[in-house]
């Protein structure tokens, strides 16, 4: 569809159970990224009296929701998660067009919230406490968890389907009502995803969405005195931000944010898993990941080999519309982000990093139309580097050079990131070590750095995260606060 197209839908907030247009009666407007003309939708631009309106109906959800049972309050997500799974395709399409990653890795994604929601369903039929031996004879000691309250949560473009869900779905089964600002880019999916709860029955007020500017509503989500805790997902600057507002009111916040994230590649790697790893790790979503592989540390007997075979895979892969069969690798999510990693290629070839492949835009007259960028490979970056140093949340990989496992370790803990870690080694006492002494939250053996799994803790070390951990279990840590109760007859 074009900008002349009037069947274009306007997507609307979802405050206390129903859907409606904000009070400014403005509309921002969501574009392809594949195709910079097409309008995918529009969405609202919301004023802060729509937050507080939001704000306001979780707040009067809450009491009752906490009340429910844990299998009824799971009932929910079950109900929405076949829903969202019957729906794959759509909202699997709907993200591609709003961000670029590829269809595949759409509905990949997409399947991964389905699961989400079914692994956080039973989460209400798991133990939250302990008994603890009080020193008292006659008195009975325990821990149970008592919900936040209401949960405001700032979510980012790349993962709009998975971070949305991995933020609420916890927050919900934990008896805390929630309120989302999704990122500007990808309003259009997430209002999909709120649909597949909607239309599970989820009770009204439990679940709102308020779209806009981050700027807006983001920092009224911090400011508002009915939120009681703050959970984001994006940039460095705006989680610091959001965090020194949560910290003056005295309110619970967790941040994930960025990394430059390292793969070692080891004398006695397995090079051909090497590559696929490095690959798929660092230009799979072209790259927007906080998870992506971003600096590659190999050792000198097998540098020029892992080179030669890396190049050969790279020149291989196919930028596209990610809506079309056979593109590997779709554009990034908007022009700014665009510049941002053109700049910091020529930024690269300022600081005499050699470029071994890519650095433009694609020459096809398809690209031109897109905000895209060829894969990009990078050889003699030095550690101080600015292209090994920030995050560029884009398809580019730094190779560096080293002797030894040790300087390979130091080069990799040389970061003010640690979020991931990858190392490809086949001798027992290098994953050891690696294991031991990678400051990162992720600390992955023969495998990418990139790809989570929802049951395990995910968080980083450094200026990675807020130091607490998402997904799993974990979650219970920030979507509840402990009890220690004592009983005595
Ligand atoms: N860790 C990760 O997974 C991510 C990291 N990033 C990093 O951040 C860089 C910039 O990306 P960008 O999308 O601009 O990231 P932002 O941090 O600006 O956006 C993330 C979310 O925060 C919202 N937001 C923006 N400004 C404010 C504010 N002042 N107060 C509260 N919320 C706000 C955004 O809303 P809105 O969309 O309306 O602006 C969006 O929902 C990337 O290049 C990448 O390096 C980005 C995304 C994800
Ligand atoms: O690697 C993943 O699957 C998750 C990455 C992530 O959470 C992010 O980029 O924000």
């Amino acid at each position: 569809m074009t900008a002349t197209d009037v069947k274009l839908k306007t997507y609307l907030n979802y405050i206390n159970g129903e859907w409606s247009a904000s009070e400014t009666e403005e509309t921002g407007t969501s574009y392809n990224p594949a195709n910079k003309d097409e309008i995918v939708g529009f969405y609202q631009l919301s004023s802060s009296n729509d937050f507080d309106q939001a704000a306001t109906s979780a707040r009067a959800a809450q009491k009752e929701w906490q009340k429910l049972s844990g299998n009824v309050k799971g009932d929910y997500f079950l109900k929405a998660a076949s829903i969202l799974e019957e729906r794959i395709d759509d909202v699997a399409t709907t993200m591609t067009k709003e961000m670029g990653k590829t269809f595949p890795e759409a509905k990949g994604e997409t399947a991964r919230g389905v699961a989400i929601l079914r692994y956080y369903a039973g989460e209400g039929m798991r133990s939250n406490g302990d008994v603890i031996p009080s020193s008292d004879s006659g008195a009975l000691m325990f821990t149970s968890r008592a919900p936040v309250g209401v949960v405001g949560i700032v979510t980012p473009w790349n993962f709009p389907v998975a971070i949305p869900l991995w933020k609420m779905a916890p927050a919900l089964i934990y008896g805390n009502t929630v309120v989302i600002k999704p990122a500007s880019e990808t309003a259009i999916t997430c209002a999909k995803v709120i649909e597949c709860l909607h239309d599970a029955g989820i009770p009204s007020g439990v679940v709102n969405m308020v779209t806009g500017k981050g700027s807006v509503i983001g920092q009224d989500i911090v400011e508002h005195p009915e939120i009681n805790g703050i959970s984001f997902t994006g940039s460095n600057a705006v989680g610091k931000q959001l965090a020194h507002t949560a910290v003056s009111r005295g309110i619970k916040y967790q941040l994930e944010m960025g990394g430059k994230n390292p793969v070692i590649v080891a004398n006695d790697a397995n090079l051909d898993l090497a590559v696929e790893a490095t690959i798929s790790g660092g230009l799979k979503s072209t790259g927007q990941k906080c998870t992506a592989t971003s600096r590659v540390i190999v050792q000198n007997d097998v540098y020029d080999k892992f080179k030669e075979k890396l190049l050969k895979k790279v020149e291989e892969i196919t930028v596209g519309d990610g809506l079309e069969e056979g593109t590997w690798m779709g554009p990034l999510v908007s022009e700014k982000q665009l510049n941002t990693v053109l700049d910091y290629i020529e930024i690269g070839k300022e600081e005499g990093a050699k470029l071994l492949f890519g650095g433009n835009k694609p020459s096809s007259s398809n690209a031109a139309i897109g905000h895209y960028v060829e894969p990009t490979v990078f050889e003699d970056v030095s550690p101080n580097m600015r292209i090994a140093r920030e995050e560029i949340f884009g398809p580019v990989l730094a190779l560096m050079k080293v002797d030894t496992l040790e300087e390979a370790l130091n080069m990799a803990n040389d970061s003010e990131y640690g979020l991931s870690a990858s190392i490809f080694t086949t001798k027992i006492s290098n994953m050891l070590s690696f294991m031991e002494d990678m400051d990162a939250g992720m600390v992955r053996i023969n495998a990418e750095s990139a790809g989570v799994e929802l049951q395990a803790p995910f968080g980083g070390m450094k200026q990675s995260s807020s130091h607490s951990r998402e997904q799993g279990r974990a979650a219970m840590e920030f979507y509840t606060n402990t009890k220690t109760v004592f009983v005595k007859g």
